[in-house]
């Protein structure tokens, strides 16, 4: 039997939805994660210091296991002033802001119109040292969708890490090879997180033998080349790359429909996928860099002090879990994870 210790890892992008869901994702998510970066994508988005502190709130009221720690984030409007930003950073509980070009992905419809409005902000935030995480992707309608990550880092992301560079920046869940060359020729304020399932899975595997709803989540899954790149950069040792898993759930019924929502269900077993894909890889040796000590690195917060041991032992993922009144679906429901925590 294999078996690996690693320092207690973060999740360094997820959702955990609101209300009734609560209970469930917070159980998972403190499972083996330290903290989390909490995405603010409700309905309607934490788009304030006061929403943001609330939520976090709510989240804490959950009870999550161990000591679990929630890192807030405020939603970027065009409407959110350099004030804000400030008064947000001094509460010590928010330590980003999130960039969604309005309509880019699930509860994007308040995000940003244009990036050359929030050039004030972007100042606020470099000036405080309050990290700017980026959904890259653009939403012209003529753009081809698996162009569309490729297209923003070319067209938006390009000028604003020249013109801010001393921001932080987190490129969010990339996808393709060139987001990858992008981040490795930026400067060292330019990381991304990488998901399980985009080193796990390419597009194959939602659109050969039939349509799995499952898998469709945005950034869409790319070509394998794509899968190939992702898996070299969270395994090369690079501090750039770290853990962030962008588990998103939708209920069952939202996911199996005619027009399905985008997010796939990673927190029941986040830490156990990302073990796989680094095993599958040869390289199990460098999951905790990845998991564990890139994350806190860039984002200028102590590692955790705890650890946990992983071991290479089959386990049957149940075929759906509880999401408040309803259900959701995980990555893998029905089949086999290799790893599990000990
Ligand atoms: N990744 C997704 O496909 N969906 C996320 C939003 C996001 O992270 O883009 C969600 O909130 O459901
Ligand atoms: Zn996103
Ligand atoms: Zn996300």
């Amino acid at each position: 039997m294999t078996s690996i210790t690693i320092v207690r890892p973060d999740d360094w992008h997820i959702h955990l939805r609101d209300g009734e869901q609560l209970k469930d994702t917070v159980r998972d998510v403190s499972r083996y994660m330290g903290r989390a970066i909490i995405m603010p994508n409700l309905v309607p988005p934490a788009t304030c210091t006061e929403t943001a502190l609330s939520y976090r709130d709510r989240i804490m009221a959950e009870k999550p296991q161990g000591n679990f720690k929630p890192l807030m984030v405020l939603y970027l409007t065009d409407k959110t002033t350099p004030e804000e930003i400030k008064k947000a950073k001094a509460t010590g509980h928010i330590v980003a802001a999130k960039l969604y070009p309005a309509g880019a992905t699930t509860n994007s419809d308040s995000g940003v119109t244009d990036v050359k409005n929030m050039y004030p902000v972007f100042k606020a935030m470099q000036e405080v040292g309050m990290l700017l995480l980026v959904h890259g992707e653009v939403t012209d309608s003529e753009i081809d969708i698996f162009d569309r990550e490729k297209i923003f880092l070319d067209t938006v992301l390009t000028p604003v890490v020249a013109d801010f560079p001393e921001l932080k920046i987190v490129l969010e869940h990339i996808t393709t090879q060139d987001a990858v060359k992008f981040v490795e020729a930026a400067s060292d304020n330019v990381a991304a997180t990488i998901t399980a399932h985009h080193l796990l899975y390419n597009r194959n595997h939602m659109l050969v033998g039939g349509i799995r709803p499952h898998f469709y989540c945005l950034p869409i899954l790319k070509r394998n080349i794509h899968q190939d790149a992702l898996n070299k950069a969270a395994t090369s040792g690079s501090k750039k790359f770290f853990l962030g898993t962008d588990s998103a759930p939708h209920m069952k019924d939202k996911k199996e429909a005619a027009c399905g929502c985008a997010g796939s269900y990673t927190a029941h077993a986040a830490i156990e996928l990302y073990a796989e894909a680094f095993d599958d890889s040869g390289a199990i040796d460098k999951l905790e860099a990845f998991a564990s000590l890139n994350g806190p690195d860039f984002y200028n917060l102590p590692r955790n002090s705890d650890t946990i041991t992983l071991v290479k032992e089959a386990w049957n993922v149940p075929e759906s879990y509880s999401l408040g009144d309803d259900k959701v679906v995980p990555i893998r429901a029905g089949e086999q994870i290799q790893w599990q925590v000990k």
